[in-house]
């Protein structure tokens, strides 16, 4: 660079070192001041959460409410502060985070980008191993994908729900942007392509336009497949550019999924109650009685108590006998009057009732 440059830049950047070490400063106060939340915490219950999601997300809003105006963004409020929790949480006590790996797959950026980079991460073979990690306490929460915009629910996570002790503390929806990915960044000698089913769904059409004769290989998950290309160059991934720089593959084509604006919505699961934040959703899940106009019946109660239902989904029973259960969203906190009436209204009617969670909205 020319001095002329180096002269005009350089007070502008002792002022950004200035700026950077008072932000420094307060960032150290903030990790103390946690600290001394924790040992509170601690005094009060021994056995108290450190982790508050109701807290968390009022923390988030409040900046992004005070910085309507201000130049910095508001994904970057989020995200920064997300990861400034992250770290005061992990001052208090650290926190084990289950989630379906290997490295590099959409629930673990999910995971991430909820609870920050400062946990201890635990990547599990399947959504069951997920569950079974953090009912048996081996990890302290969990993060499970629910629902693709373009494939719909996630059957197998709605099915272990059902019987799991787990409760929902958080939801996050992330955009999911497929890449092909293999060993060299060409198709030059690739045979096959991997992927989850579900990725393989969502990229349906462009597969069946640039490689309708190759060989379709389902796999436990997308970062599992772009493992499987790391060690063998007859094999092509589907999965995330994150999945691609942790396994060191190069690019053959991005963003492939059928719907440009795919997402896929996660939720964190562990064995917290979680207190009202103000914007609060609670999920559940219930069965009917097998007779005609049941389900009108049974959600009466909803719009009765003023609740507003934003999600309405049904699994089979697995009876053999056309029964189903339902896996419903609405807006509150169990604790909220109206809510709490309505679940009670439809419990006492319900062959089967369970709620899941109620925690903040996104
Ligand atoms: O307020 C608390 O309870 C804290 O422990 C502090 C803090 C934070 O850093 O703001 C950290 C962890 C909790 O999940 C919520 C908030």
């Amino acid at each position: 660079m020319d001095n002329s440059l180096q002269e005009a830049l350089k007070p502008l950047r002792d002022k950004i070192d200035q700026i950077d070490r008072d932000i420094l400063e307060l960032l150290n106060q903030r990790a103390q001041t946690a600290i001394d939340v924790g040992a509170v915490k601690h005094k009060f219950q021994a056995d108290s959460a450190v982790l508050k999601p109701e807290r968390e997300a009022q923390v988030i809003r409040r900046l992004q409410e005070l910085n309507r105006y201000g130049t910095f963004t508001e994904t970057g409020v989020r995200a920064v502060w997300a990861e400034i929790i992250s770290v005061c949480r992990g001052l208090e006590k650290g926190l084990t985070v289950a989630y379906l790996g290997p490295e590099g797959s959409y629930s673990e950026q999910a995971a991430m980008e909820f609870y920050g980079h400062s946990v201890q991460p635990l990547p599990c073979p399947s959504f069951d191993e997920v569950f079974r990690a953090v009912e048996a306490g081996q990890a302290d929460v969990g993060m499970v994908p629910v629902e693709n915009s373009t494939e719909g629910a996630v059957n197998r996570t709605l099915d272990l729900f059902l019987n799991s002790t787990v409760k929902v503390h958080g939801v996050r929806s992330i955009p999911i942007r497929h890449c092909l990915m293999s060993l060299h960044g060409t198709m030059d000698g690739v045979k096959s392509i991997s992927a989850h089913p579900q990725a393989l769904a969502q990229c349906q059409k462009w597969l069946s336009q640039h490689y309708p004769t190759m060989e379709i290989v389902p796999a436990a998950s997308n970062s599992e497949a772009a493992r499987h290309a790391a060690q063998d160059e007859t094999v092509a991934a589907i999965a995330g550019e994150t999945a691609a720089v942790f396994w060191n593959l190069g690019l053959v084509a991005s963003g492939i999924q059928d719907d440009a604006n795919n997402k896929t919505r996660f939720l964190a699961i562990g064995n917290i109650e979680t207190a009202p934040s103000g914007r609060d959703q609670t999920s559940l899940i219930f069965a009917v009685p097998n007779r005609v106009g049941a389900v009108y019946e049974m959600i009466s109660p909803f719009a009765r108590n003023g609740v507003s239902m934003t999600r309405f989904e049904s699994r089979p029973a697995r009876t053999g006998q056309w029964e189903y259960y339902f896996y419903v969203d609405v807006l509150g906190h169990r604790s909220d009057e109206n809510v709490a009436r309505a679940l009670d209204e439809l419990k006492q009617q319900s062959a089967f009732f369970k709620i899941l969670g109620s925690y903040p909205m996104q």
